[in-house]
């Protein structure tokens, strides 16, 4: 291979539960024209040797965390994800299992990987009939006229954001989407419209780890996965 040819980047893909393929389908759209890309589904020690960054779906975080453990992975996720140079994103419950402190989890706990300095509370809107969909304003996407379609499934509400990641490095944190107050649970609203803006952060970046609580995978809009790639994993800066 010549040395002007970009190695291709290895996406992986936890896939121990939840909606891992449906990360796949969009990965495999996308064309980066500098950047040849191919995605790996990670079971194995040896999946996860192989990536270059990560996403992890959501899906169930107790049970991922638990197939985690049971095979091994644990360890190795919690190193993965607290490297502050492996790029990582986490969808719903992936966002769950990258903060670095979660509530509502079920009773005697569950393991979290970490990484990602928000605190958040599982199932922050209520059960399966408190699932809801709202259009999101991303200004990262530069393209006012099209907002994002946001999927909340049983979702985590973000409780508070850390401006610096869990490390002694100080790392920018972008907030890159939020949903209306009207869509938090009633007890929150007046929270969020005054105190605690941080109830409607829904979609974060922090250096290389970023979070939606929402599911951009289970869309045919393949910008926030486009996003990640050029913001966590090639570095890219937001172009005017
Ligand atoms: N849609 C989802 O990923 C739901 C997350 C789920 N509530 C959990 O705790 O893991």
């Amino acid at each position: 291979m010549s040395s002007d040819t970009p190695e291709t980047i290895v996406i992986g893909i936890l896939a121990l539960q939840g909606a891992f393929a449906e990360h796949q389908t969009i990965l495999s759209r996308l064309k980066l024209p500098s950047h040849p890309l191919t995605s790996l589904l990670v079971r194995t020690p040896q999946d996860l040797a192989q990536c270059s960054a990560l996403i992890i779906p959501g899906g169930e975080s107790t049970t991922i965390a638990s197939v985690a453990a049971r095979t091994g992975m644990l360890d190795l996720l919690k190193e993965f994800c607290q490297n502050v140079d492996k790029p990582v994103w986490g969808t719903c419950a992936g966002c769950i299992l990258l903060a670095k402190e979660a509530t509502g989890l079920k009773k005697g706990g569950q393991e979290l990987f970490g990484g990602m300095g928000v605190g958040v509370k599982r199932n922050g809107y209520g059960t399966q009939l408190e699932s809801f969909e709202v259009m999101l304003d991303v200004p990262a996407l530069r393209d006012p006229e099209r907002p994002f379609a946001g999927v909340f499934i049983r979702a985590p509400i973000i409780e508070h954001v850390n401006e610096s990641a869990p490390t002694s490095i100080s790392i920018h944190t972008e907030i890159v989407a939020r949903v209306p107050p009207s869509c938090l649970p009633a007890e929150l609203h007046d929270a969020a419209e005054t105190s605690n803006k941080d109830y409607t952060v829904v979609a974060m970046r922090q250096g290389k780890k970023f979070v939606t609580t929402f599911h951009p995978e289970l869309t045919k809009d393949d910008r926030l996965h486009e996003y990640f790639i050029k913001r966590c994993v090639l570095g890219l800066v937001a172009q005017k």
